[in-house]
């Protein structure tokens, strides 16, 4: 079964301008000027039911218009678009139903009245069987540790609790597919790592697809095994963690210290013919290492005219890799 399929999926915006001054006010209103902005541009997905993908793009690459036209707020101008096996957008009753959405940034639990509460009006609004209810809402509020604030309000509980709540609101219908929105957001580390675990359980237990968007790229390491890369409203890069970072990562770094000064040259001398750059002056250097170079190569060309007192290895993180991928474009690689 599959959970998303899209098909050159497009979404344009009329983005309307102003002149200026009382005249071109009066102008504005006999003929507005305006210009179309192409947010989502011929997008291809396609996500299998039980798949965890993240979503990642710079500000503005397309990644919020994406969601809310598979979240079907927004209407695609082009392209086709299941969800569920439904058209989000045209059949919208009954596809809500099938997902649950947590965007961090936003609460969908009822401010002022008690937690409780809110579950209880969320039951009614996908029309959840009694039973079925009680017994999810129980697993739900164990594992997700939530029963001493149930008969709080929203506006009382920390970013943590409400987070937490939140998530729970999102799962109470048994969704197929799960939307989160920088669900980590402000979280302290350990609630952050919490709410990671319980995702992957989730994911686990009831083979609940999840598309995550989020900035915070330890998300992504934590969870996901494939990431989706928008940039300027187009798919860059579809594939998993660890082929982004064997195409992507400069490969390692090597940081030595060693007894005895030497110099550049020298090491250079040493190293002769492996793939890799040597920086440093004096007793510190670090040999940048291309994929492929091993360590062992490099300190058997050195030992033992060099003694080394302390070494070092240190990979490029995936936000250095990313980084590296918005600064330079994935052509350049590719
Ligand atoms: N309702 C709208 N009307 C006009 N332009 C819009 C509208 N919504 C988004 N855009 C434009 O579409 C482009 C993509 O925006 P979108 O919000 O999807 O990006 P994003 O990747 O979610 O960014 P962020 O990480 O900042 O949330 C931007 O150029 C944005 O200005």
């Amino acid at each position: 079964m599959r959970s998303i399929e899209a098909k050159g999926l497009t979404k344009d915006f009329k983005v309307y301008q102003s002149r200026s001054g009382l005249k071109g006010a009066f102008r504005d209103l006999l003929n507005r000027k305006y210009r179309m902005i192409r947010a989502v541009d011929h997008i291809n997905l396609s996500i299998e039911q039980g798949e965890i993908v993240g979503y990642i793009g710079e500000n503005g690459a397309g990644k919020s218009t994406t969601i809310k036209m598979l979240t079907g707020i927004l209407e695609p101008t082009s392209g086709t678009l299941q969800v569920n096996g439904y058209d989000p957008h045209r059949e919208r009753e009954q596809f809500v139903r099938t997902i649950g959405v947590v965007f961090g940034q936003r609460s969908q639990l009822w401010w002022d009245i008690a937690v409780r509460e809110s579950f209880r009006l969320l039951k009614k609004l996908y029309r959840i069987p009694d039973d079925s209810y009680r017994q999810h809402l129980d697993r739900l509020v164990e594992v997700l540790e939530i029963g001493s604030f149930l008969d709080q309000p929203v506006r009382k509980l920390s970013l943590g609790q409400r987070m937490r709540c939140e998530l729970a609101a999102a799962l109470l219908h048994r969704p197929r597919l799960l939307f989160l929105d920088e669900p980590t957001i402000g979280l302290d580390v350990l609630v952050k790592e919490n709410i990671r675990h319980f995702l992957k359980q989730v994911n686990k237990e009831y083979g609940t697809t999840i598309l995550l968007t989020t900035h915070d790229l330890s998300d992504i390491e934590a969870l996901c095994s494939r990431v989706v890369m928008l940039d300027q409203g187009k798919i860059i890069y579809d594939g998993d963690l660890e082929r982004l970072r064997s195409q992507w990562g400069d490969g390692r770094r090597l940081i030595l210290e060693l007894k005895d000064e030497i110099s550049l040259s020298a090491l250079n001398e040493r190293s002769h013919g492996l793939a890799l750059r040597w920086e440093g002056e004096g007793t510190r250097f670090v040999a940048h290492m291309e994929n492929g170079t091993g360590v062992s190569d490099v300190l058997s060309r050195l030992v033992p005219a060099v003694t080394v007192r302390e070494m070092k290895i240190e990979e490029a993180t995936t936000e250095d890799i990313v980084r590296r991928i918005y600064r330079e474009g994935i052509t350049h690689h590719a």
